[in-house]
């Protein structure tokens, strides 16, 4: 494997978290734009701009079931002396009133109806009772009734042509709700990033396959396969690839023609068959022979290969044929903590969301037991996290070692133990980076 050997291997200059983020969060840009059915439209991010279409409520509307009445007439009621009005009509909601309300008579109204003209207030059915006047139907109103009662005014709560989300806005069912108000049958949002998922390793075997002497499954692709569905996106799982750097090349070229993104994992480290560092140097030297270099953007560039962090030092990215290639460590606790400090944040910002907010979100927490921290750089450690007296600790979980996954699934957060220090003690305030942006 010629290839792999040689100094250059060794001349990596690892760059700050912060930093390789940046360099991501430039490099995603956000993608195509899809319509898709209201009913569909939640969880993904909004497109375009989307504008009330109309005044809200289009109509004086009644908050109640009772009467719609002047409220003049009402103004001496009191439940001695009610006001005795004669009741012209009824309304449902979805209705018209066939009578205006003229002084001296009130309209039975449903809640949703709309309030007939005339009327200026809702009287609830409550502070009423039913009545006979002349031997026609009546209403005896035991109470004032001040103007505007129980009537939301057209246009209150919405004016036509406000923005009801801006593009990039992650829509809940609260933004349903508005969207089927204004007519929006089908929703202009980002497409999912397609992100193919490929693992390097001769030692890989199938996850369906009896153990083989030193041979391990593959594991990390069905974790970041289904990081990769919580981040919105559509994982294409293309299996697992032997350490050959043509057959990887050429896989990852194919891979670039389906997919927005590829993240490969294993073989980025400095041994004799890591694979992924072979191509990511190749990017780095200019030596790409694939892709059309663009005048102002390379189509091939080197982002990062190494990070100022554990696990996950050897991390890599890049621009391949104009898209981002993630080599994400094979070890299964760096592959994790890679994918939610670099690829989680660029898949968002693919789907529109404004960079600053497409980092993982980071909180304050309380440290609940010691942490000694072995390396000078920056550590992230898989911790579980509860609230207690309304704060929230950070209990760092066991088998934490880039190399386990025991503690993978029982993470909410990453704490964050700076470049430096020796560690924390129980009861330090620390930095926790958050996963898929949840305490808990
Ligand atoms: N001499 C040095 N050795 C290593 C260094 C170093 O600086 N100098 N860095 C270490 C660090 S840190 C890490 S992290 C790992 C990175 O390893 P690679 O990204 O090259 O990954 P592999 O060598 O392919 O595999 C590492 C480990 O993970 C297992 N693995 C790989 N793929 C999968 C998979 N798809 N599912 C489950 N497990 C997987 C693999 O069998 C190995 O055990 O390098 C250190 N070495
Ligand atoms: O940086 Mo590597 O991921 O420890 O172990
Ligand atoms: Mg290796």
């Amino acid at each position: 494997m010629d290839d792999l050997q040689g100094a250059s291997r060794f001349n990596r200059r690892a760059i700050k978290v912060d930093a390789a983020q940046r360099l991501v969060l430039e490099a995603a840009l956000p993608g195509r734009v899809e319509m898709v059915p209201l009913g569909q439209a939640c969880g993904r991010r909004l497109g375009e701009p989307l504008t009330v279409t109309c005044d809200w409520p289009p109509f004086a509307r009644s908050g109640l079931d009772g009467y719609a009445v002047r409220s003049a007439d009402t103004a001496q009621a009191s439940p001695k002396e009610p006001a005795r009005l004669r009741v012209v009509g009824t309304v449902a909601a979805g209705k018209l009133a066939s009578a205006t309300v003229q002084p001296g008579t009130a309209v039975r109204i449903m809640t949703g109806g709309a309030v007939p003209e005339g009327a200026d207030a809702v009287v609830m059915l409550e502070q009423t009772a039913e009545a006979l006047e002349a031997g026609l139907p009546a209403v005896l109103v035991k109470r004032a009734a001040l103007p505007g009662q129980n009537i939301a005014q057209p246009g209150e709560e919405f004016r036509r042509g406000s923005v009801i989300a801006a593009p990039g806005t992650l829509l809940r069912p609260g933004h349903a709700a508005l969207l089927g108000t204004f007519g929006y049958a089908d929703v202009p949002v980002y497409a999912r990033p397609r992100v193919a998922v490929l693992a390097t390793g001769a030692e890989l075997q199938p996850v369906e396959a009896p153990l083989a002497p030193g041979c391990i499954r593959d594991s990390n692709s069905a974790m970041v396969a289904a990081l990769i569905e919580q981040c919105g996106g559509v994982p294409i799982q293309l299996g697992r690839l032997a350490d050959e750097p043509e057959a990887v090349a050429a896989a990852l070229e194919e891979a670039m023609l389906q997919a927005d993104v590829v993240v490969t994992t294993g073989g980025v480290s400095v041994g004799d068959y890591d694979v992924m560092a072979a191509i990511i140097r190749r990017i780095r030297e200019g030596r790409s022979e694939t892709g059309v270099e663009a005048d102002e953007e390379p189509a091939n560039k080197l982002l990062f290969d190494k990070v100022s962090m554990r696990p996950g030092s050897p991390t890599s990215a890049a621009l391949m044929n104009g898209k981002l290639l993630f080599a994400l460590s094979g070890n299964p606790g760096a592959c994790f903590v890679g994918f939610e400090l670099f690829v989680r944040p660029a898949l968002q910002r693919l789907q529109g969301s404004e960079p600053e907010a497409s980092l993982p979100a980071q909180v304050t927490a309380k440290l609940a037991a010691d942490f000694d921290k072995g390396s000078p750089h920056e550590r992230f450690v898989r911790t579980r996290l509860y609230v207690h007296s309304g704060i929230i600790h950070a209990d760092p979980l066991a088998f934490g070692k880039s190399s386990m996954m025991a503690s993978i699934p029982d993470a909410d957060g990453l704490i964050r133990i700076p470049a430096g220090s020796s560690g924390a003690e129980s009861g330090a305030l620390v930095e926790v980076v958050l996963l898929n942006n949840r305490i808990l």
